[in-house]
């Protein structure tokens, strides 16, 4: 199924581009849709909106008599924004931002909102109206994308190895914020990987807890740490937790898995060590695999195009096998803003193929992130484009119909903080059980062509994606590399380069080195806010 999408509004912003290209089949991996439930802070339209929503409530509960707790509530959080904003500190990008923002729609909007008729006749009563207004028109976040958010925090925490402490002060990669995590938020952050069954996540920010919990009470007055309203939970119902925590983790434990510690947990307390997340050092940045040295080279090249003799490219090669070529300056800045902008009112959240081959569903852990297609009658520039990524890579860029079809339509691709892709091949055959697709061969793939015939697996339709061409259309303000772990080499998002590599192997096998994923988004966008 191909999905191609009219253009209605250009408005806003975003993102980036891949172009997947095929062999002859017009299959795809993904699909757009609506954004899940749980999944409003990885939607950059959503994240923008309730950030707009959010001052504007801000701006009336600064006005509200102090009576009403739950508007004080508000306030005490919205601040933090408030500072941040006028440091010129980045909002919407931050992951600690994001969660806060939720989490004051969620917990104390509505008891604002029921409240707020009864100032209706009063001199901000027009402020007020305003506000209804827009509070109808926006998609407000629930207790399960509250819990989205949260989980968002401890996938950050898996791969880029962020202790506790340093959320719960609001600091991340060298970046503080003012907002401060909250004893009631590293709870409900504990209790959400506990749901997940992050056990051992779960653990380290309960002791966490236990420990805000235990300064609480031994002083009178409130610490910066805590609020009232958390000293409900004691330290011994905290012990409780992490007992809990503790016997689920070693009643399910298991070996090489980022959910548990490296061992059983023998006795309450003590130094524990966390798994390393199969992708950790890929994304960090860190060296994985001796230096293929000498091998690799820099070009400034035409790579054999007359197109390229005036404009000669920049590329760097980065890994041999597979060969991945990272392509500076392909796209100006004026051609990411109009990609971002004809892309973004069509952006929904993405989805993987289902192991059968054909039904699209959705696994909200393995891929979130939002994306589009462009068609070449979208707009003028996409045929171009798709003339110039030919002439770099030397392949067929046909969108074409049916089997004429080379390529796929070019895919435009938004994270938002938190946002990633899971280690995963890029090709439809079968994508994860190893064996089983080497035990086909190409033979048994070539029984379906020249057409789909009945009885063909939809595993092993003719044609598979050969090769990535992945545009990125911003930088990243930290995290969110495409990883390769297998090959260990981790691309940084620079504006307008190019990644380049091929899935198949020349005798057309599955080149199993291209495993790859997009690191999750520490701050910022991937790809692009203008
Ligand atoms: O976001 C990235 O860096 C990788 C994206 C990717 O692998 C994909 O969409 O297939
Ligand atoms: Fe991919």
């Amino acid at each position: 199924m191909t999905v191609s999408i009219a253009l209605h509004q250009l408005r806003y912003r975003v993102v980036s581009l891949l172009v997947l290209l095929c062999v002859t089949w017009p299959n795809i991996t993904l699909v757009w849709g609506t954004t899940e439930p749980g999944h409003l802070y990885s939607s950059l339209t959503h994240i923008k909106a309730l950030f707009t929503f959010d001052q504007q409530v801000g701006e009336v509960v600064m006005l509200l008599p102090e009576h009403l707790p739950a508007a004080s509530r508000y306030l005490e959080s919205y601040l933090c924004v408030d500072v941040d904003r006028s440091r010129g500190v980045e909002v919407s990008g931050n992951p600690i931002h994001v969660y806060s923002v939720i989490k004051r729609l969620v917990l104390y909007w509505p008891s604002i909102t029921s409240a707020l008729h009864v100032y209706t006749t009063l001199e901000l009563g027009h402020l007020v109206e305003r506000l209804q207004k827009v509070a109808s028109t926006v998609v407000l976040p629930t207790e399960s994308d509250l819990r989205g958010a949260a989980l968002a925090l401890i996938r950050l925490q898996k791969v880029y190895r962020i202790p506790v402490g340093s959320f719960m002060a609001g600091h991340l990669a060298n970046n503080t914020t003012s907002v401060k995590l909250h004893l009631e938020d590293c709870l409900r952050i504990a209790k959400a990987s506990y749901e997940d069954q992050g056990y051992s996540y779960s653990i380290t920010w309960f002791h966490y807890c236990h420990y805000l919990a235990a300064a609480a009470a031994t002083t009178t007055t409130t610490t910066t740490n805590t609020h009232p309203s958390t000293t409900t939970t004691t330290t011994t119902d905290i012990t409780t937790y992490i007992r809990r925590a503790e016997k689920e983790h070693n009643d399910r434990f298991q070996d090489d898995n980022e959910n548990f510690f490296q061992e059983r947990v023998r006795s309450y307390g003590g130094w524990r060590v966390l798994q390393e997340s199969s992708i950790g050092p890929v994304c960090r940045g860190e060296q994985v695999t001796a230096p293929v040295s000498g091998s690799l080279s820099c070009y400034v090249s035409h790579r054999g195009s007359p197109h390229l003799l005036l404009r000669p490219l920049q590329y760097e090669q980065l890994h041999t096998d597979p060969e991945i070529i990272h392509f500076h300056n392909v796209l100006s800045q004026a051609e990411m803003q109009l990609l971002r902008n004809i892309s973004h009112d069509e952006l929904g959240q993405a989805m993987v193929i289902s192991e059968d081959g054909f039904s699209n569903k959705v696994q909200i852990q393995v891929r979130v992130s939002h994306t589009s297609w462009l068609n070449s009658t979208d707009h003028p520039l996409i045929p171009r484009l798709n003339a110039r990524f030919s002439h770099i890579t030397g392949l067929d860029m046909q969108p074409g119909e049916g089997l004429r079809k080379a390529a796929e339509g070019l895919q435009v691709q938004n994270y938002c903080v938190g946002g990633h892709y899971r280690s995963h091949l890029d090709l439809i055959y079968k994508s994860g059980r190893e064996e089983e697709v080497r035990q086909k061969t190409i033979m048994q793939v070539s029984k379906c062509l020249p057409v789909f015939k009945p009885g063909c697996s939809p595993l092993y339709l003719p044609g598979d994606r050969i090769a990535t061409f992945m545009v990125y259309l911003s930088d990243v303000s930290a995290g969110g590399r495409t990883g390769f772990p297998k090959a260990g080499v981790s691309v940084v998002p620079e504006a307008g380069s190019a990644v380049f590599w091929y899935n198949l192997k020349r005798n057309g096998e599955v080149n199993w080195n291209t495993q790859h994923c997009g690191c999750p988004v520490l701050l910022g966008n991937k790809w692009g806010e203008f």
